[in-house]
């Protein structure tokens, strides 16, 4: 007797929230173990400020931002086991994520030439794992807002910035001092301000995602609340 073993519905999955949330984390992990594909948008954009930032390009002048943003060719691993994330063939994956790009960022992201060439990549990252294998997790800030409105599960997470930036500051490691929590937190909240005021596709929660407070929940019982809202739309 011969048994077939179908393929996993193909799963588009967006996860957005602020930062410290536990993005990453949760959609690595949740990926990893429902054999699915990981698109990190946030390094995409870190890596096309870190473009503009070797090239002298001032982040803060929008025009010549606009005019170099289809300069760079960025190109995204999407192995939730072992991302990356490469600038014109150069992998950039420790760079992107030092204080200099990390204060320019959300400057960069706001330029709407910009958004429009990375959301680009995304919606052709997802649909080519939609197309080959079990689907996407795709995390950011405006995943189930813009880039794919139309995804099967879209998830926001949240908590206080209290929470989230104990926890960057666990990660950044060095004293758990008061004034380094604080300068932690100061730049989270920066950030987010930035990100969720900007007119350009800013952080947003989507109508139809599924809000999940994660501050009193570990990684562990996140990734597999996440994992078995996937598992519900691949047997719907
Ligand atoms: N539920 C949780 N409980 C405790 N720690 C967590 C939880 N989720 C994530 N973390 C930890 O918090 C830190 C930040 O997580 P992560 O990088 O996944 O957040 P993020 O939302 O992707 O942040 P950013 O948007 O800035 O990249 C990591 O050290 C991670 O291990
Ligand atoms: N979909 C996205 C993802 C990220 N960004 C911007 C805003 C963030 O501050 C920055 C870095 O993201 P992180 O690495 O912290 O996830 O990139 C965005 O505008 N849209």
């Amino acid at each position: 007797m011969r048994t077939t073993v179908s393929a996993p519905t193909p799963v588009v999955v967006a996860i957005d929230g602020p930062s410290g949330t536990g993005k990453s984390s949760t959609s690595k992990g949740v990926a990893a173990r429902l054999g699915m594909a990981y698109l990190d948008t946030g390094a995409q954009y870190r890596a096309i400020t870190w473009w503009m930032l070797t090239r002298g390009i001032d982040p803060a002048d929008t025009a010549e931002v606009a005019a170099a943003a289809e300069k760079p060719e960025i190109v995204s691993g999407t192995d939730p086991l072992a991302p990356t994330i490469t600038v014109d063939g150069t992998d950039v994956s420790t760079p992107i994520r030092g204080a200099e790009v990390t204060g320019a960022v959300s400057a960069v992201s706001a330029v709407p030439e910009i958004r429009a060439r990375i959301t680009g990549l995304q919606r052709s990252i997802a649909a080519e794992a939609a197309r080959s294998g079990a689907g996407i997790v795709v995390e950011g800030r405006d995943i189930g807002t813009t880039v794919l409105p139309d995804a099967d599960l879209k998830i926001f997470l949240t908590a206080s910035p209290e929470v989230r930036a104990a926890r960057r500051s666990g990660e950044l490691g060095g004293p758990q001092d008061a004034a380094r929590l604080a300068a932690t937190r100061a730049d989270l909240v920066r950030r987010d301000t930035a990100d969720s005021s900007r007119t350009a596709s800013p952080l947003a929660r989507a109508a139809d995602a599924v809000e999940l407070d994660t501050a009193d929940l570990t990684l562990e019982q996140v990734i597999e609340r996440v994992g078995a809202m996937i598992e519900e739309r691949r047997s719907a």
